[in-house]
């Protein structure tokens, strides 16, 4: 079963941090007290991420003193999973008090398989830093073939959000031809919009129309973040509708013969193109320590087909 972290342990993790405990003497404090170790870690990981983040805050609103030394964290009834009350569910891409909703896909109890109702999505690979998570079986071959088909009379080279102005611009970092659907336009369109949105659990009103890229050979899509950059003039006139983008999904919908992957070089992975499979990578800030750079490795042969859905905080409204 499970076990639930509680906002005392959230709380006695950043205590042992600020009294310069080491993460293994912490660790080892939280195994004793009956916690499992991948959950002691990732609460580990989530807590002292969020206070992090919080120190970016304004001074005033920041968490207190340095206090005590190690104790040890009372698992007490959570260790046996009985203890539903205000305490949340530790995953890979759950969050901790403090830190607002994100998207994230529940791996708790390293789940093989997730049942979306219409549809059991294979769990390949998951990773921390970046919060991905590599899919398999999202869509099934009629599915790719018909976005495939929707799309392709409506391809043009793709334009990419200028964050200098908040306008568009022909970008020769990116040289696919694309599209986007509005969101819900057609039976298809809501059935997988309803889908990734049980999926990553959210709204699907704060998704972006899905968009479709055709790479040709020789095309590509340089490393870039798919978050705006908070420092450009431009990103506060994109972001007034829904806010950030918090969270990417990119659907392979083909496969190329060679080249063409989904690169994320600042952790040296590349996920190769395979019909129906898909990566979701979440980014909790605009910030490049989410170590979410990514980009469209050049075609080599073939033609590389994705469809991407990008996730906003808040609703988005085109
Ligand atoms: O084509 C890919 O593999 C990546 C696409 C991408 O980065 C995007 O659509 O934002
Ligand atoms: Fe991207």
């Amino acid at each position: 079963m499970a076990q639930r972290i509680t906002d005392e342990l959230r709380a006695w993790i950043i205590q042992q941090a600020q009294a310069g405990c080491t993460p293994e003497s912490v660790l080892q404090a939280m195994l004793k007290a009956g916690w499992q170790e991948t959950v002691a870690l990732t609460a580990m990981e989530e807590v002292m991420e969020a206070h992090v983040a919080s120190l970016r805050a304004p001074v005033g609103t920041r968490p207190g003193e340095r206090q005590g030394g190690v104790s040890h964290p009372e698992a007490g009834s959570n260790s046996r999973g009985t203890s539903p009350d205000t305490s949340r569910q530790v995953s890979h891409h759950g969050r901790s008090a403090g830190t607002p909703a994100r998207p994230y896909i529940d791996l708790s109890g390293s789940p093989r398989a997730i049942d979306l109702g219409d549809r059991i999505v294979t769990v390949l690979v998951s990773m921390r830093q970046p919060r991905l998570v590599v899919l398999g079986n999202l869509l099934s071959e009629e599915e790719c073939e018909a976005l495939m088909r929707a799309a392709e009379p409506r391809l043009k080279r793709s334009r990419t959000v200028q964050t200098a102005t908040g306008g568009e611009e022909l970008n020769a970092d990116r040289t696919s031809d694309g599209m986007f659907f509005r969101r819900g336009e057609s039976p298809l369109i809501q059935r997988i919009e309803a889908r990734l949105s049980r999926l990553v659990h959210w709204p699907v009103e704060n998704g972006e129309g899905l968009q479709v890229l055709r790479y040709r050979p020789g095309a590509e899509y340089r490393p870039h973040y798919d978050y705006f950059d908070p420092r450009a003039p431009g990103t506060a006139r994109i972001t007034e509708r829904g806010g950030q983008r918090v969270a990417t999904l990119v659907m392979y919908l083909n496969e190329p013969e060679r080249g063409g992957g989904t690169t994320f070089p600042d952790v040296g992975l590349e996920v190769m193109p395979q019909r129906g499979h898909a990566v979701f990578f979440a980014y909790d800030r605009p910030d490049p320590a989410t170590r979410t750079l990514h980009g469209g490795a050049p075609v080599l042969e073939g033609e590389k087909w994705v469809a991407t859905k990008w996730l906003r905080e808040r609703e988005f409204t085109p």
